[in-house]
């Protein structure tokens, strides 16, 4: 049985553009990772990246050009695949003459459920999305909020495995976000998977286990939030002591941890650039053992958008020697697109 919810390789998308088609876009030029089952995957890069491009390969509505993607196991975009993934597009807009109730009969009609189905799943998805109170209201009274969660439960009506989420908080208030965040959380419990493209990069750092980020159709980096974040950082001391009895203290480990003491009311203020957990505990432990007191330690973690920055600012200044004019030609692969639909 195959772990991964999602599995890209090598994947390739080359859009032709202009007159007779000759003007190449490189969306996408070698994209490689995975994403687990039962965890929640962001999917970051600036405009332009790749990353709705790579979305619709996944869902089936634009074909790759090389590479393979996979989708719990089956060929990216099958009928197959499509009935195991609920999607929440970007912008979706729903008919403001439906209730909550009415628009998931409407939306799981659409997806081919019959209304003994969507009349049996409905109950559990709106509990689920925290509508239930709401359901028999119009959707023309709903909050940007209310909205995008009534988007999900449709998304989430056939109980699918893997959920792909399109930009879900954008222009959304903080408590309707916070509100999409505890349904991105239960959903996870549950089991299921979600993917989410989203350039909110605060709240994908508040609710994803793993995040890719995209530039110019290559993939920068795969890492979990707190690989990202946990960057060497600086740590303040505010210390019950002369400053020279600070400095001598830490002295023993002046090559491993830069310190820098100054005097403050409390006594010293130390500014220590650490690595790790190990780094704090030694200047603690040597501080305490001269008989100094710790007033107060506050720590400076990098934000997903640091690390975001920094990725993409490092990429940007190598990207010049890397043009479109690739000599590859990209070929378009049409035939084995839908493969595991053919009859055994
Ligand atoms: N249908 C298309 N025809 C030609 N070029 C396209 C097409 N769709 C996307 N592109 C180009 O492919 C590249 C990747 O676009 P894509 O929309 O996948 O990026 P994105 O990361 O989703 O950007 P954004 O965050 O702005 O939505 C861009 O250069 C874009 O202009």
């Amino acid at each position: 049985m195959n772990a991964s919810a999602i599995s890209v390789s090598s994947l390739r998308k080359t859009y032709r553009e202009g007159t007779f088609r000759k003007r190449k876009v490189e969306a996408l030029q070698g994209v490689t990772f995975d994403v687990q089952k039962g965890e929640i995957f962001g999917l970051l890069g600036p405009n332009g990246a790749g990353k709705t491009t790579l979305i619709k390969i996944l869902l089936g509505i634009v074909r790759r050009s090389g590479g393979d993607a996979k989708v719990l196991g089956l060929t990216a975009g099958s009928l197959k695949m499509r009935s195991h993934v609920g999607y929440l597009p970007e912008n979706h807009r729903i008919p403001q003459h439906l209730t909550g109730n009415t628009a998931l009969e409407y939306y799981g009609a659409l997806s081919g459920l019959s209304g003994q189905a969507i009349r049996q799943a409905r109950p559990k998805v709106l509990e689920q999305v925290g509508l239930s109170k709401r359901a028999k209201s119009s959707v023309s009274g709903y909050s940007k909020g209310m909205l995008q969660r009534l988007g999900l439960a449709q998304a989430m009506l056939h109980d699918p495995d893997l959920i792909v989420l399109d930009e879900p908080t954008d222009g959304v208030d903080p408590v309707g976000r916070r509100e999409i965040r505890q349904v991105l959380h239960r959903l996870k419990q549950e089991g299921k998977t979600v993917f989410l493209n989203s350039h909110l990069l605060q709240e994908t750092e508040l609710v994803s286990d793993r995040v890719a980020i995209l530039n110019r159709g290559r993939l920068q980096k795969v890492a979990t939030v707190d690989e990202l974040t946990n960057v060497e950082t600086e740590v303040r001391f505010e210390l019950c002591a002369r400053t020279e009895a600070v400095e001598e203290a830490a002295k023993p480990f002046a090559e491993r941890i830069a310190v820098v003491a100054e005097p403050s009311s409390a006594g010293t203020s130390a500014k220590a650039a650490v690595s790790d957990q190990a780094d704090i505990d030694l200047l603690v432990d040597a501080w305490r053992a001269a008989g100094i007191s710790i007033v107060s330690l506050s720590r400076a973690k990098a934000t997903l958008e640091d690390a975001f920055i920094a990725l993409i600012g490092s990429a940007e200044k190598n990207s010049d020697a890397q043009t479109s004019d690739s000599a590859e030609e990209a070929v378009e692969i049409d035939d084995d697109l839908f493969e595991d639909e053919k009859p055994a």
